[in-house]
């Protein structure tokens, strides 16, 4: 089971990283914009923090199969072992990604929203397959119900591509795609950290520590009485 972080913000991800067990970050051309930056520059401080054996996910632009084919070489080549390059699921893009496949550069189909998107993306070859959970649900399809069946069709059919659930607005959101069996999620940093936090055990921690303060004081540690 795999957590990425859905940002390019470098603090965040340094913040993130350190805390919480990341298995690597997911980018998209609209993440990318918002910080502003030089794209390749960015993409090598956020490999630079996460380090080489965690996942960097990165799209290409084009919407042309050649051009597209051009872009993922030229990221995987950059980037090295652990990038996906991530590309959408347009016509040329299964054909991109039939191609990419063969080649052995590893792919992340994109802006998936039907299981039959994912099931020709996990035929032409991709590692991972992301359905975009809460923009289905806003639509007033069923994110979660599609998330269940790729991972039911990838099963039946012993398909060895992952489904990477995104686009999530809460943790139910998320719970549900665990539940499902979706084999990693990607969110951003203020959903991840909604995965840890609940007011009732900030306040059983406090309650710890007022009550070890009473009798032993302040600044007292386990390892320090
Ligand atoms: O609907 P949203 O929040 O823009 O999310 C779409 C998500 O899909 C992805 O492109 C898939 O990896 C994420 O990077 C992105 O956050």
């Amino acid at each position: 089971m795999l957590i990425l972080l859905d940002t390019a913000n470098l603090e965040e991800i340094k913040r993130l990283n350190d805390l919480y067990p990341i298995d690597g970050v997911t980018t998209n051309p609209s993440i990318i914009a918002k910080e502003d930056k030089d794209f390749l520059e960015l993409l090598t401080e956020i490999k630079n923090i996460i380090g080489q054996d965690k996942m960097l996910h990165a799209q290409v632009l084009s919407t042309g199969a050649e051009e597209m084919v051009e872009e993922a070489e030229f990221l995987a080549e950059k980037f090295g072992e652990n990038l996906y390059v991530k590309v959408p699921v347009i016509f040329e893009g299964i054909k991109a990604i039939k191609i990419l496949s063969k080649k052995g550069i590893k792919i992340t189909a994109t802006a998936v929203f039907t299981p039959q998107q994912a099931f020709m993306a996990a035929k032409a070859g991709v590692n991972f397959v992301a359905p975009y959970v809460n923009r289905l649900d806003n639509i007033s399809a069923d994110g979660i119900n599609v998330v269940s069946e790729i991972v039911k069709l990838f099963k039946v059919h012993q398909l060895d591509t992952k489904v990477i659930a995104a686009s999530f607005k809460n943790v139910n959101q998320i719970h549900q795609c665990l539940l499902q069996g979706s084999q990693a999620i990607t969110a951003n940093p203020e959903l991840i950290e909604k995965l840890v936090y609940h007011p009732m055990t900030e306040l059983g921690v406090e309650g710890f520590i007022s009550d070890w303060e009473k009798v032993y004081g302040q600044g007292k540690k386990v390892n320090n009485l």
